[in-house]
């Protein structure tokens, strides 16, 4: 149950009084979700999700919430932050940052088909597209510095040659930078649970506190890795067909971009190797205790130093 702050119906009312959304008329507790508190508020005027932020602050709010509005404002399928008397996205209530965006039908699905994994790849590159024009600019915090460092951490305590592999994927890694490649905005976490979908339609993006400038051609790989992945966690062929085929209706990719594709999804996979790898062994005192399986990642990695067709 992700609700850690809880928000009593008197104080949201009055929190409210700073919208032109109406009277409040029912507030209700979202279970899904890991890292913050969110509820779904209606009002004499709507509905919307209320998210109170657990670990960002404020000041560091406003670029993930513009970007959503630039992203809405210009038809990329994902909630509006709704603005206060005072234009801000984000007030405190409760002691903790909060901002109210539209809330949308759909849900996130387990099991995509491919009409699902194309209309992924579309929006993503539509939201690639929308982005060129997005002002602000925000470094990628897990980015090659952040797996590097973070590995030779956590190197002694993992079993020798899961400490092999790992090591010889981040000097591999290191001798392949890309920086020519064509970079924007990227979600950076575009996972099955971050997406929204009402039927084969998305209905949203949603959580994108991982967003960052970087690589583009890196955003396409890592949600491939997780939206085409099968029950055996290797990659479904006609899955990640439908999804590149989507991406490259709207922008298709360079030559180069091509070139560099192999080695995209393996930084794909150790970003998420590395992070699932760290949540296990070290997770963060306070946070939930459950952990994703670090060995998904390892293995698809894996899978993907031996792969000779890549679905372009
Ligand atoms: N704009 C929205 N419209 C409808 N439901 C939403 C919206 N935003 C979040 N949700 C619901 O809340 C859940 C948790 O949101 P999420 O952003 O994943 O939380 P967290 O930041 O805690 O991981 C989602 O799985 C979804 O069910
Ligand atoms: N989608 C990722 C989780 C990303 O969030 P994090 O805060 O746990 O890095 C995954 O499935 O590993």
């Amino acid at each position: 149950m992700s609700v850690y702050t809880s928000v009593s119906t008197a104080e949201l009312a009055q929190w409210l009084q700073r919208y032109a959304l109406g009277e409040l008329v029912e507030l209700k507790g979202i279970a899904a979700g890991v890292t913050n508190t969110n509820y779904f508020v209606t009002t004499t005027h709507g509905r919307y999700v209320l998210t109170l932020f657990e670990v960002l602050q404020l000041d560091e709010l406003p670029y993930f919430l513009e970007l959503k509005s630039h992203l809405a404002r210009h038809g990329v399928a994902c909630p509006a932050p709704i603005a206060d008397h005072n234009d801000q996205f984000a007030s405190l209530l409760a002691g903790k940052p909060a901002c109210l965006v539209s809330c949308l039908d759909g849900h996130d699905v387990a099991e995509p088909n491919a009409a699902q994994c194309y209309a992924i790849g579309e929006m993503l590159a539509q939201m690639h597209k929308a982005s060129s024009t997005f002002p602000r600019r925000m470094r990628n915090p897990r980015g090659p510095e952040w797996w590097s460092r973070t590995a030779a951490s956590l190197y002694p305590q993992l079993p020798a040659a899961d400490a092999a592999s790992l090591r010889s994927e981040v000097a591999f890694q290191d001798s392949h930078r890309f920086d020519f490649l064509p970079q924007g905005v990227i979600h950076a976490d575009l996972f099955k649970d971050n997406v929204l979908m009402d039927g084969d339609k998305i209905a949203g993006f949603i959580d994108f506190y991982y967003a960052c400038n970087d690589v583009l051609l890196y955003d396409l790989a890592i949600a491939l890795n997780d939206w085409a992945r099968d029950a055996q966690g290797d990659i479904d062929a006609e899955l990640a067909r439908a999804i590149i085929a989507g991406y490259q209706s709207i922008r298709p990719l360079t030559a180069e971009e091509r070139k560099a594709w192999p080695v995209m999804l393996r930084a794909a996979a150790l970003r998420f190797w590395v992070s699932r790898l760290l949540d296990f062994y070290r997770p963060a005192s306070g946070e939930m205790t459950y952990t994703k399986d670090p060995g998904v990642f390892q293995r698809l990695l894996e899978a993907h130093r031996t792969r000779q067709d890549f679905w372009l």
